[in-house]
């Protein structure tokens, strides 16, 4: 059964004439060998669990089993120059430690967010706990961060430029994995007819290096019986990038974990007096956040006081409410400003690194920034305080909402930050998805995953910790693979 196609052989040649495809291998590979190669990958990852719920299936996103689809993914692994790749590599560590640092500054964070705080009820939610466990005096001496730096080039510059820094729920260690496995398979197999190599596809240890870091902040906490906990939303159909973990975290580490909603948590849970966390009568060593990064997953006060009742525990948040919150785009643009980096990096090397991958990063009471972005708003992209996709503002929309915002007055104005839009060049690629190819120009976001673990002043792991390629068509501005915008990729060293 040959996969259905959608680009008949001509088109890939009208594909290719029209697409000023930078040398990439996707160019000169001959129609029957991508149906070839197509089946393959789609055998391979059905095989090997790099599967979705299906949104087109009813209860795919919360019986296991139940309506997969495979993962959207690139046919073949994006070409990234090495050297980026190193310095995208080296930045995981410092980051980790920034992230850290950052954390402890309880006044640089509240007054950071604080003209945010009356605008943006969710950041004010935030803050407000984080104000709550700095009146009871609570400390987190064991901190597990699990990180996901994201990256573009930059087409004009040639510089590496960060996107966004995610310090909750970062998405895909669990797939990513697979699908730079599923490249070095195809180019094991396909490699001579294609002039690749296998070996420049890095390997990708974030399944286990993430499972590893849980492990290890479990250890800490030094409870034989107690469990990891998975905060999840009800309906979930990533829910295998995550069932990976899990099952990682039992089969080498023999930790058990559990998935619970954050209704659940306020209804099951409950915190001793010594502070233990207990729910379904065990105890929780560590918590390990799928959700709460988004107002959706607070839709009552329920949802809210089990988030208070876990910060308040003893157990190892991953991520706190401290690391969440240096995770929002506010404290990115904050930590762009001059001399800021400096309070918190000791390394003078380290803090050039740093300030080199950060893009233009504005607040709106930059008017000279605002001007620009009101004359030029292709060149931006304006973003409120969320995570999880399609929040976004691009174009044109940039310009009506600075406009709508500056007539709200300018209070308004502090719930966003603008971005210098990032325009990596684009180059071919094959996209599969739901079972089709596309042959489309596209362009890849990196992402570093980086995992931290600190008890008290004992750094325990800080370390890179595989990464993610998202690739799109380039005519997207959205790049969420979630959201239905990209596929899952890896890169090809050259
Ligand atoms: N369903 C939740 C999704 C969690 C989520 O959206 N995480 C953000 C960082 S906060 C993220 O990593 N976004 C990139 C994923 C994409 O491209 O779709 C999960 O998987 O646990
Ligand atoms: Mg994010």
């Amino acid at each position: 059964m040959e996969p259905p196609r959608c680009v008949e052989s001509t088109d890939i040649q009208e594909a290719e004439n029209e697409i000023p495809a930078a040398g990439h291998p996707a160019r000169s590979v001959p129609p029957e060998l991508v149906e070839k190669m197509v089946y393959d990958a789609l055998v391979w990852s059905s095989l090997h669990g790099l599967v979705v719920g299906d949104r087109r299936a009813q209860s795919s996103g919360s019986v296991p089993g139940v309506g997969l689809v495979h993962a959207p993914f690139a046919l073949l692994p994006m070409p990234f120059p090495k050297s980026y790749w190193r310095q995208a590599c080296e930045l995981a560590p410092i980051f980790n430690e920034l992230v850290d640092r950052v954390s402890l500054d309880a006044d640089f964070l509240q007054n950071s967010l604080s003209r945010t705080k009356k605008v943006d009820g969710f950041t004010s939610r935030l803050l407000d706990i984080h104000s709550k466990m700095l009146e009871i005096k609570k400390t987190e001496d064991i901190r597990l961060g699990l990180h996901r730096s994201d990256y573009m080039m930059d087409a004009e510059t040639n510089l590496l430029l960060q996107i966004e820094f995610n310090t909750i729920s970062s998405s895909f260690p669990g797939l990513s994995s697979l699908v730079s496995e599923l490249h070095r398979n195809l180019l094991n197999k396909y490699g001579n007819d294609l002039g690749l190599d296998s070996k420049r596809v890095p390997g990708n240890t974030a399944i286990s290096r993430f499972a590893e870091a849980l492990a290890k902040a479990w250890n800490e906490y030094n409870n034989s019986s107690a469990i990891v906990m998975v905060v999840v939303q009800s309906e979930e159909r990533n829910m295998y990038d995550q069932h990976w973990l899990c099952a990682v975290l039992k089969e080498i580490h023999g930790i058990t974990s559990i998935r619970k909603t954050l209704s659940e948590i306020d209804v099951q849970g409950q915190v001793l007096p010594d502070g233990t966390l207990i729910i379904d009568g065990q105890a929780v060593a560590v918590i390990y956040f799928r959700a709460g990064y988004s107002p959706n997953d607070y839709p009552s006060e329920a949802e809210w006081s089990a988030r208070v009742l876990m910060e308040k525990s003893s157990a190892i948040k991953c991520p706190s409410i401290s690391y969440h919150l240096v995770g929002t785009k506010k404290i990115q643009q904050e930590l762009a400003k001059p001399n800021v980096l400096e309070r918190f990096l000791d390394n003078e090397d380290d803090i050039a690194k740093v300030r080199k991958c950060f893009a233009g990063l504005w607040s709106l009471d930059d008017t000279d920034a605002v001007k620009s972005a009101m004359e030029k708003p292709d060149l931006f992209v304006l973003k409120p305080q969320r995570e999880g996709g399609g929040n976004n503002i691009y174009g044109d929309t940039v310009r009506e909402t600075l406009i709508k915002l500056q007539k709200k007055g300018t209070e308004e104005l502090a719930a966003y930050i603008l971005m210098q839009r990032i325009f990596p060049t684009a180059s071919l690629a094959f996209l599969v998805r739901e079972g089709i190819w596309h042959l489309d120009n596209a362009i890849s976001e990196l992402g570093i995953y980086g995992a931290y673990l600190r008890n008290k002043d004992k750094v325990i792991m800080n370390d890179q910790c595989g990464y993610l390629m998202r690739t799109k068509v380039s005519s997207s501005n959205e790049g969420g693979v979630a959201a239905g915008f990209a596929v899952l990729d890896s890169i090809y060293l050259t």
